[in-house]
């Protein structure tokens, strides 16, 4: 038996595939350089909502604005209670008091997955929440409402780039815990929280934030080799290295890289970051021999979330505003497949003693 799961298939979908030995993401039909960078946010929710969610390719633009308008008619009133929290924990707060009674739970629970993002780091700041502008796209639109401040044209297209990029990836830790709470018929909303809380710790979708102190602990180029062998003898791992299922590099570093160069000048750390990756794979490979490790999808999201000005503590909060559309997309497709997600455990606690 595999503790972990590594080679289960839990589930069938025709959502996402990942191909760990080809490094290739194919999203809805698509290979993801077709879409990331090319194709909305809200156009490829709807490619992967389409025949699970009524409507959704209608005017998918029309329907995320008016669900971050919804959102924010339930969630600003709850402003004061993030004081104190951090941005994850505020948006556990915001996203678990959406009510199930509102019409519209796929839209709503992507909508407000962007308002939350945006109410939680300003909240964890003490700062006021910032009302949606209809006009707006998702990405631009939440990254406004976080900043309080017009987002340039090539900063929307920048983090719609990584909002594409993330928004799904097979049956990763987030989406399988959704896809078990969906199992139950415990509904979308509960899904989506659910898929949240799997991201609260640094290994999955929370390795951008570290990747980010590690980059300003090392400092120089010069110290990279030595930073990142001391790390590795005391049991570290790599943040921003590594991956379950890819054994080549993850496809999602080279897009997101690219998305930080198309930034003009905004990021003064790409080409240390760029130095630093270059040594870990080395570090990696001699301290790791046939671990297969290589950069993931978290290294470049801390340049390029950074580039955009978003705080550290807000990359979580990102990656769950864009991974949300396929947190919804898989609960649904989980639902309709009707059967309830229940491994076995192997019982190797103590047994009662015999009677006499
Ligand atoms: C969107 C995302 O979530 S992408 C993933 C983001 N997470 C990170 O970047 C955190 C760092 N990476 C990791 O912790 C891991 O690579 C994971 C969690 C992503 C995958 O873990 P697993 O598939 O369970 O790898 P596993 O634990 O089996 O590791 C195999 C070996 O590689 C080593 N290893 C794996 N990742 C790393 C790393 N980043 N740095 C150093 N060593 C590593 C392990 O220590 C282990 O070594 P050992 O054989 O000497 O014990
Ligand atoms: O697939 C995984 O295990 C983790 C990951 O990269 C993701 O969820 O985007």
């Amino acid at each position: 038996m595999t503790i972990g799961l590594d080679d289960v298939v839990a589930a069938e979908t025709a959502l996402s595939h990942v191909d760990g030995e080809a490094g290739r993401l194919i999203i809805a039909g698509h290979d993801l350089e077709e879409l990331a960078g090319r194709v909305s946010f809200e156009d490829v929710t709807a490619m992967l909502w389409e025949g699970l969610v009524p409507h959704a390719a209608s005017d998918p633009k029309a329907l995320l604005s008016e669900a971050r308008q919804r959102a924010y008619r339930y969630l600003a009133p709850l402003s004061p209670r993030l004081a104190g929290l951090t941005p994850v924990e505020g948006m556990r707060l915001l996203l678990a008091s959406l009510p199930d009674a509102d019409e519209d739970h796929p839209s709503l629970a992507v909508g407000a997955a962007g308002i939350a993002a945006a109410m939680a780091v300003r909240g964890a700041q003490g700062l006021a929440p910032v009302a949606p502008d209809s006009l707006l796209g998702h990405a631009e639109d939440t990254l406004r409402m976080m900043r309080d401040a017009p987002v340039s044209g090539d900063e929307a297209k920048g983090l719609d780039t990584y909002l594409v990029t993330v928004i799904d990836h097979g049956l990763n830790a987030s989406t399988f815990t959704a896809r078990v709470v969906a199992s139950t018929q415990a509904g979308i909303l509960s899904s989506v929280v659910a898929g949240l809380c799997a991201l609260k710790g640094p290994l999955h979708g929370g390795a951008p934030g570290p990747v980010l102190d590690m980059l300003d602990d090392i400092g120089t180029v010069d110290n990279a080799e030595a930073w990142l062998d001391d790390a590795i003898a005391r049991g570290e791992r790599l943040m921003g290295f590594g991956h379950r299922i890819y054994k080549v590099r993850d496809p999602r570093a080279d897009v997101l890289k690219t998305a930080v160069g198309r930034l003009k000048g905004k990021s003064n750390r790409i080409a240390f970051a760029e130095a630093v990756e270059a040594t870990a794979l080395k570090v990696l490979e001699r301290r790791k021999p046939g671990r297969r490790l290589d950069t993931n999808v978290e290294f470049y999201t801390a340049v390029l979330l950074d580039a955009l000005g978003v705080p550290r503590d807000g990359f979580t909060p990102l990656f769950a505003a864009g991974r949300a559309a396929g947190w919804v997309a898989h609960a649904i497709e989980q639902t309709r497949t009707g059967r309830i997600i229940r491994p076995q455990s192997r019982y190797v606690g103590a047994w009662p003693a015999q009677a006499a």
